[in-house]
């Protein structure tokens, strides 16, 4: 079993002063709290190593004597304060891959620039549109399927926006073949295949996870971060002949993976689902309730946890591409740190809450029958 890493995330360690009030040195410390009223400046423009969203939300939590300080002066204290959160290697890796993103996009032309924007009417099949425009539960269960406990499956995308981002990422891939740009690819699973987000994606995908993926999670997905999903990691994966074959078990790094069949023929490649796990109980037994294969249908989409366990078998004969977005909450990553129980979506840490449940009762039943034989006698 192996987590599928990708390139993408860093999680800050865990620093600070012991009474999680104030970070920061002296007078000049965050406030334990946000200043919700102050509104923050825009940090867009800045080259910065950090995301600007992470400047412009932190500036509410700024000292009140400096909220009305010049920009730059702000986005260098707020610096001073990330870069001790995050080690140097990572900062360099961060930095490295945006200068490779920057080179990318600056230099490939692409061939359909019309699918690098959200189009949603162009890209998504009518049913898919009307649940997400209806916006409600009920809108959502009339598109799916849940196949097995977990797993929602549905079609998503049109056949003429499949066929133009497979001819996309082939172009792509010529284009990194003849100018020789060095390639990495989406996952340490993978030896083919293409990032999205490095080649001018990311905004669209984005937008893909917002607006359409984060309303479907927070009511599927709860209890695993859904409704706070804030980055992802958007990728395509390619199967067959002069491709990878399979896939082996695993658990994805996401807390909400949508793949969605591209095409384009291909016998094979069928998923593997095994039951949700926690850390601790990845390479736990799999009940039988929770065995579930799926066989992939071009436009169609299969949302599930990341931490449900899971595998494809070999793509026999054709082609078949598949686009997936891993949706992550950083929030979910967080406070899971603080947690030991997870049996509201661990499939293991519920299996042994039950067990435990069921010998306390039993344990109670027997004293309560001794004691009455007791009194009895
Ligand atoms: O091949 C597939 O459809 C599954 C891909 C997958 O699970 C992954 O890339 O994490
Ligand atoms: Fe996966």
């Amino acid at each position: 079993m192996s987590q599928n890493g990708s390139l993408e995330r860093s999680v800050p360690q865990q620093r600070g002063p012991s009474n999680g009030e104030e970070v920061g040195e002296g007078s000049s410390r965050l406030r334990a709290s946000p200043k919700r009223d102050h509104k923050p400046e825009n940090y867009d423009d800045l080259q910065l190593e950090f995301s600007p969203l992470v400047f412009s939300a932190l500036e509410q939590y700024m000292p009140h004597h400096m909220l009305s300080i010049a920009r730059d002066d702000k986005a260098q204290y707020m610096r001073n304060i990330l870069h001790r959160y995050l080690p140097e290697s990572e900062r360099i890796r961060i930095l490295k891959h945006k200068e490779y993103r920057q080179k990318i996009i600056l230099n490939y032309p692409p061939l359909h620039k019309e699918i690098y924007c959200m189009d949603a009417e162009n890209f998504f099949s009518p049913s898919f549109l009307r649940a997400i425009k209806e916006n409600t539960e009920a809108s959502f269960k009339s598109i799916m399927a849940e196949p097995c406990g977990g797993i929602y499956t549905f079609e998503m995308l049109q056949p003429q926006f499949c066929e133009m981002l497979v001819s996309e990422v082939e172009h792509f891939e010529r284009w990194v073949r003849e100018t020789k740009f060095r390639i990495m690819r989406p996952n340490t699973m993978n030896k083919y295949g293409v990032v999205l987000d490095d080649f001018g994606m990311e905004t669209m995908l984005d937008r893909l996870m917002n607006d359409f993926i984060r309303p479907i999670s927070q009511v599927f997905f709860p209890e695993i971060g859904g409704s706070s999903l804030d980055s992802h990691h958007g990728f395509v994966v390619e199967y067959g002949i002069n491709r990878d074959v399979e896939l082996g078990f695993h658990v994805d790094d996401a807390e909400v993976s949508l793949n969605i069949c591209l095409g384009k023929q291909f016998s094979g490649g069928e998923l593997f689902f095994r039951g949700v796990r926690c850390d601790e109980h990845i390479n736990s037994e799999t009940q039988p309730e929770e065995i579930f294969d799926y066989s992939h249908v071009p436009g169609h989409a299969i949302l599930h946890c990341g931490r449900h366990r899971h595998g494809a078998r070999p793509t026999t004969s054709g082609n078949r591409i598949n686009l997936l977005l891993w949706c992550r909450s950083s929030t979910f990553r967080e406070l899971k740190k603080y947690q030991r129980d997870f049996s509201s979506w661990c499939g293991e840490c519920r299996r042994r809450k039950k067990e435990k449940e069921h010998l306390t009762v039993n344990a109670i039943k027997e004293e309560l029958l001794k004691r009455g034989i007791k009194s009895a006698s």
